[in-house]
C-alpha cells in the first residue's frame, strides 16, 4: 500500500475527476514498487491505445480553447504573468530584491543571472511554491498567493532540484501527474504515450525514476510539468543534463507552444540558447533585474553574453591559483 502521506504531499490540487490516486496504481501496477501489486507489466489498456488518432501531444498541448492564433505578437498581447515588486530573505541574505517583470501572451522568457542571483527564488515564488515577504504576483490576473489553487491550474512547473516521486515507474508518474490535475484517464494515458515518444523516454515508461538519469529525470519532470496543457510554463533550468537532440526536441515543442499562445518563463545559464530561442531575457544580479526587454533590445550590438558578462560585474581574472600548475607529481 502507498502511505497516505505521499499523497497528501502533492494533493494541492483536488481533482474534479472520478480518477484518484488508487486508480493511479490499477492503470500502472509495478509489482517491485508496491508489493500488493500483481503486475510489473505496463498495462496491454496503454500499449495497445492508438493514441496518435489526431490528439497527439501537439495538439493537446495547445488545446486551449480560449487562445488566439491570430495573436498579436508585438507587445500588445494579454499580460499573463505580472511581478510587482517581488522581495525575499533568507536570514541576512536578500535572494530577491523588489523585482519587477511582465511577460505577455505567447512569449518565451529567458531569466538569466549568475548563481546565487536569485532566478530560483523568483520562480519559485511565481509558482506558489515559496511565500514572498512582499509583492505581488498575478497569473492571468490571478494572484498567486491570494488564489493558489485557481492560479496553479494555469501553471506547469519545472522545480529546481527535482523533488520527484522516483519510487514511481515514469509512466505512474507522469499518469499521476495527469489525474491529479484533473485530467480523466483516457486522455493521460493518451498524452503519456505522446509524451514519452516526444521526450525519447518510450523504453523508460516502465522504469523506476529513481534509476533515471539526471538528463531522463530532467525530461520526464518536463513531461509532468506540461501533461495538462498549461497556459503558462515555469522552467528552472530545464535543459541542464539534456542532450542536444532531446533539448532540441524540447525547444521545437516549446517553440509550437508559444506559437500558439502559450507562455514559457524559463531560467537557463546558455546565453547562446536564451538568444536563439527567447524573444524576451531578464537579467537578474543580486536580485534585482538590471535589464530586461526584447532579447535585441537588451544585447545591444554585442551577445546577451557580453551583455550578461558586463552587467554581473565583468570576468574575474584567474589570479593566485598558480599552486594548480606545480604538479604533485
Ligand atoms: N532555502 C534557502 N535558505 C537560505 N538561503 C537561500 C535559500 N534559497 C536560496 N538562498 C540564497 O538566496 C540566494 C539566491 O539563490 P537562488 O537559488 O535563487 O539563486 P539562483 O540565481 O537560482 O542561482 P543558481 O544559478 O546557482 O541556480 C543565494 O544567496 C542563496 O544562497
Amino acid at each position: 500500500m502507498v502511505p497516505e502521506a505521499d499523497w497528501t504531499l502533492v494533493n494541492n490540487e483536488p481533482t474534479d475527476s472520478a480518477d484518484s490516486a488508487t486508480e493511479v496504481f490499477r492503470a500502472y501496477p509495478e509489482a517491485d514498487v508496491f508489493p500488493d501489486a500483481t503486475t510489473a507489466e505496463l498495462p496491454t489498456e496503454l500499449s495497445e491505445t492508438n493514441v496518435f488518432d489526431g490528439d497527439d501531444f501537439e495538439t493537446a498541448l495547445l488545446d486551449q480553447s480560449t487562445r488566439d492564433d491570430d495573436l498579436d505578437r508585438t507587445g500588445t498581447s494579454p499580460v499573463v504573468l505580472s511581478i510587482r515588486d517581488l522581495s525575499r530573505s533568507f536570514g541576512d541574505t536578500v535572494a530577491v530584491d523588489g523585482i519587477d517583470l511582465e511577460v505577455r501572451e505567447g512569449s518565451f522568457y529567458g531569466i538569466v543571472g549568475p548563481n546565487g542571483a536569485g532566478k530560483t527564488t523568483t520562480l519559485s515564488m511565481i509558482t506558489g511554491l515559496l511565500r514572498p515577504d512582499s509583492g505581488h504576483i498575478t497569473v492571468h490576473g490571478i494572484d498567486v498567493w491570494e488564489n493558489p489553487d485557481k492560479a496553479k491550474r494555469a501553471i506547469g512547473v519545472l522545480p529546481d532540484r527535482l523533488r520527484l516521486f522516483d519510487r514511481l515507474t515514469g509512466a505512474q508518474l507522469l499518469y499521476y501527474s495527469g489525474v491529479l490535475r484533473g485530467l480523466d484517464g483516457a486522455t493521460v494515458r493518451s498524452r503519456v504515450k505522446d509524451l514519452a515518444a516526444a521526450f525519447g523516454l518510450e523504453d523508460a515508461l516502465n522504469r523506476l525514476v529513481t534509476d533515471y538519469s539526471a538528463g531522463m529525470t530532467k525530461k520526464v519532470a518536463l513531461a509532468c510539468a506540461m501533461i495538462h496543457s498549461p497556459r503558462l510554463l515555469v522552467l528552472d533550468e530545464p535543459f541542464e543534463s539534456v542532450d542536444p537532440v532531446s533539448a532540441a526536441n524540447v525547444i521545437e515543442i516549446l517553440q509550437k507552444y508559444v506559437a500558439h499562445g502559450g507562455t514559457v518563463v524559463l531560467s537557463s545559464h546558455g546565453m547562446d540558447l536564451i538568444q536563439r530561442v527567447c524573444d524576451h531575457v531578464a537579467i537578474v544580479v543580486n536580485g534585482q533585474v538590471l535589464a530586461a526587454g526584447a532579447v535585441d533590445d537588451v544585447r545591444g550590438s554585442g551577445t546577451l553574453e557580453d551583455r550578461f558578462v558586463e552587467l554581473a560585474g565583468g570576468r574575474k581574472a584567474a589570479e593566485g591559483m598558480e599552486w594548480l600548475h606545480s604538479f604533485s607529481d
